[in-house]
């Protein structure tokens, strides 16, 4: 098991007011190399739950766990893109993607360096590794932050609707790169989106959240087959599955 969260409620206290019941009673298990995809109404706590998952903040109550080990700090061993880049503006883009690396072992060594270098060339920014990111579009930020995350190699990554800055050509060739990706280097992924078809590309499994207070509703079992391409998309049982499961995300239960 990869990822464990048990009976995990998350409330924020609010300046006035009760406190914000972000999640409620969630458990969830992703097993290792598995790709999960979290789907859900804005504000049902996708967010939060990949903060818990990153250790950014403690859960309200119940566990969460990282192989087996609760999670309390950090670690590593995880990748993280969020919805926005957050990229150092003083630093060039390979030493922004570089970042982890030297705060974590003071020292790039030459592969470092290369591999860097290749993550930059996958999602096409080869061109722009001296640049600053104030020289670079907000999805071109964006795909340097992705390669950030994956510079270590991490075997969970969280990613927080990280697609949704780029435009709708770069965001296809993306997910098919990140199924490359994660193909050729497996690894257990936590991906939110807003995007049903983008989720049924992508995952094994699909969560499906209600509305606030978050909880899980649905759990569905992507069947199609590996490797998964644009033609996948064209399959009759693929628009069937994405209609089936808007359905459900606006139905009453999903805002129960
Ligand atoms: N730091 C915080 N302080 C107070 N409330 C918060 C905080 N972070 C999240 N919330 C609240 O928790 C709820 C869940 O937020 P979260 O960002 O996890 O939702 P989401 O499903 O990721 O939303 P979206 O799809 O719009 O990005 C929201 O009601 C939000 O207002």
């Amino acid at each position: 098991m990869a990822v464990s969260l048990a009976g995990v409620s998350k409330h924020f206290e609010r300046a006035r007011g009760a406190p914000v019941v972000a999640l409620d009673d969630i458990n969830l298990t992703v097993l290792r190399h598995e790709f999960v995809a979290l789907i859900g109404p804005s504000g049902c706590g996708k967010s939060t739950i990949l903060r818990l998952l990153a250790g950014l903040m403690p859960a309200t109550s119940g566990s969460t766990a990282i192989f087996g080990y609760p999670m309390e700090k950090p670690r590593d061993d995880i990748g993280i893109v969020f919805q926005r880049p957050t990229l150092l503006p003083w630093l060039s883009i390979r030493n922004n993607v570089l970042f982890p690396i030297r705060h974590k072992r003071r020292m790039v060594t030459p592969a470092l360096k290369q591999e860097a270098d290749r993550l930059l060339e996958v999602v096409g920014l080869a061109d722009f590794a001296e640049s600053r990111p104030s020289e670079l579009s907000g999805g071109m930020q964006q795909r340097a932050a992705i390669a950030r995350a994956l510079v270590q190699n991490p075997d969970i990554l969280l990613m927080d609707e990280p697609f949704s800055a780029l435009d709708a050509l770069t965001r296809d060739e993306m997910a098919l790169e990140l199924l490359r990706i994660w193909a050729e280097r497996p690894k257990t992924v936590v991906f939110v989106t807003h995007s049903i078809p983008e989720a049924l590309l992508l995952s094994d499994r699909i969560i499906v959240m209600s509305a606030r207070p978050g909880r899980i509703v649905r759990q569905i079992n992507v069947p199609f087959a590996r490797p998964r391409s644009l033609a996948t998309m064209e399959d009759p049982a693929f628009n069937n599955m994405a209609n089936d499961i808007r359905r459900g995300v606006f139905s009453a239960e999903a805002r129960a």
